[in-house]
């Protein structure tokens, strides 16, 4: 279980979907997707391989447009944004992707750096030297600052892509399978890291992910989406309490009693 109560702000929606639709030709994705996030708190979408978890949020970052619903990001309507006003939405939102996404010919600390140059220009560099310090020591890797990304674990590298991230301060973090690929040991290093960031810097998160170990160990809330829309939501305990539904029986059933 969870092992911490965060502070979750429930007069405080940070995202909010109401009838969301979306279809590529005759494949109708997304089908009636309603979701609320509130201010510090984590949800983790599970669901099958190619239910559009990742269309979802393509569509919360704005970089596709839905058929029909609404999305509101940070009390933006987004398929209502232009293409300034969507720039400054995503510096809010923290992509954290499945292999760090970091720049093989960089030290740790450059790649760090980058985002920081890219966006704030004018930041000295004593500026940016403190704010590395500040995500390195949160992810637990203060001693990595001059290494290369191919000396690091695959553990390590997911850490430095979520400080690399988190370095621009963003408001709601998207994570994208962060577990995967890792073994058990550093999975849970990854879970209590990513309860860490909610903790420390207030942040609030969509957690896509296949592992329900991550689910449970980092989801204030669990959603279940399941032929394009939502068919549960709740605590871990209460979505995997009733398993009449065969996706939900079978996804507790891979993770747990194999
Ligand atoms: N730009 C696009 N054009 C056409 N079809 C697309 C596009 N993007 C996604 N799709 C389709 O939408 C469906 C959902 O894809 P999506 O990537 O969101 O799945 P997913 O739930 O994230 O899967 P996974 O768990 O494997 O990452 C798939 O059938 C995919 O082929």
């Amino acid at each position: 279980m969870k092992k911490f109560t965060p502070e979750i702000d429930w007069d405080d929606v940070v995202i909010s979907i109401r009838g969301l639709f979306k279809s590529f030709g005759s494949n109708h994705v997304l089908r009636g997707v309603d979701l609320d996030l509130y201010k510090g708190e984590n949800i983790v979408v599970l669901g099958r391989s190619g239910t559009g978890k990742s269309v979802l949020i393509k569509i919360i970052a704005g970089l596709l447009k839905p058929d029909a619903g609404t999305v509101n990001v940070l009390g933006q309507e987004v398929p209502a944004l232009g293409t300034a006003e969507l720039r400054e939405l995503r510096l809010k939102l923290g992509f954290c992707f499945q292999n760090g996404a970091l720049y093989d010919s960089m030290t740790v600390g450059e790649n760090l750096a980058f985002p920081l140059k890219r966006n704030n220009p004018k930041m000295t560099a004593d500026q940016r030297r403190r704010l590395i310090d500040i995500v390195l020591d949160a992810v637990g890797l203060s001693q990595t600052i001059n290494q290369m990304p191919a000396e690091l674990s695959g553990g390590q590298r997911k850490r430095i892509g979520i400080a690399r991230t988190l370095i621009l301060r963003p408001e709601i973090m998207l994570y994208d399978e962060p577990t995967a690929g890792l073994d058990p040991i550093t999975c849970t290093e990854i879970n209590d890291l990513i309860n860490e960031v909610q903790k420390r810097f207030k942040t609030s998160s969509i957690i896509i992910t296949h592992d329900l170990t991550c689910a449970r160990a980092t989801g204030d809330k669990i959603a279940v989406m399941k032929e394009g829309k939502f068919i549960r939501k709740g605590d871990f305990e209460t979505v995997f309490s009733d398993n009449s539904d065969e996706l939900i029986r079978e996804f507790y059933d891979y993770n747990f009693t194999q």
